[in-house]
């Protein structure tokens, strides 16, 4: 009967691999920081601590730093005609120029309300040359006789 007891060999050693990686991750889990910042994200996102006027401070600052830091800010929707006529205008006269597109930010909506406290204008695209509003793209297809020599006097073409 001594051989009925007998663990085969390939059982001992499929036994090790099983039980080991199991206590692994547990004790990993316990020692590591992955779950509180797992928790801290979950926390951040369902007790949003920013109010709908911090929202909106947030996106005017946004908007006035876009504005002062870039020779040429546009303000956009990536479907809009209008838009893409003024962005061709300045692609043809060889400007550098920032553009952000608000339908593709999460604070678009927000920006957008922002620029229409900034400049009174709510459409896009909202244009700036020099940190100075332009308008709209009638405004400035409007400029297309001096506009090569507005963007060269504000840096933003050769
Ligand atoms: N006359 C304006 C027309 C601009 C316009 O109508 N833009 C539309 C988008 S194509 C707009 O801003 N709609 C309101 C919105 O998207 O909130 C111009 O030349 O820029």
């Amino acid at each position: 009967m001594h051989h009925l007891i007998q663990i085969p060999r390939c059982v001992v050693l499929a036994r090790r691999p099983i039980s080991r990686p199991f206590l692994r991750p547990r004790s990993n889990y316990l020692n590591s920081t992955n779950h509180s910042s797992f928790s801290m994200n979950f926390i951040r996102k369902f007790f949003r601590t920013s109010t709908p006027e911090e929202e909106m401070s947030a996106a005017s600052t946004k908007a006035q730093t876009i504005i002062k830091e870039n020779a040429v800010a546009v303000f956009s929707k990536s479907y809009c005609p209008h838009c893409q006529a003024s962005k061709k205008l300045l692609d043809d006269l060889g400007a550098k120029y920032f553009a952000i597109e608000l339908d593709e930010v999460d604070d678009g909506a927000a920006i957008q309300s922002a620029l229409k406290e900034i400049s009174g204008q709510r459409t896009v695209p909202n244009i700036y040359i020099g940190g100075k509003h332009i308008g709209g793209n009638s405004d400035l297809q409007a400029k297309k006789g001096e506009l090569k020599s507005l963007l060269q006097s504000v840096g933003a073409a050769a």
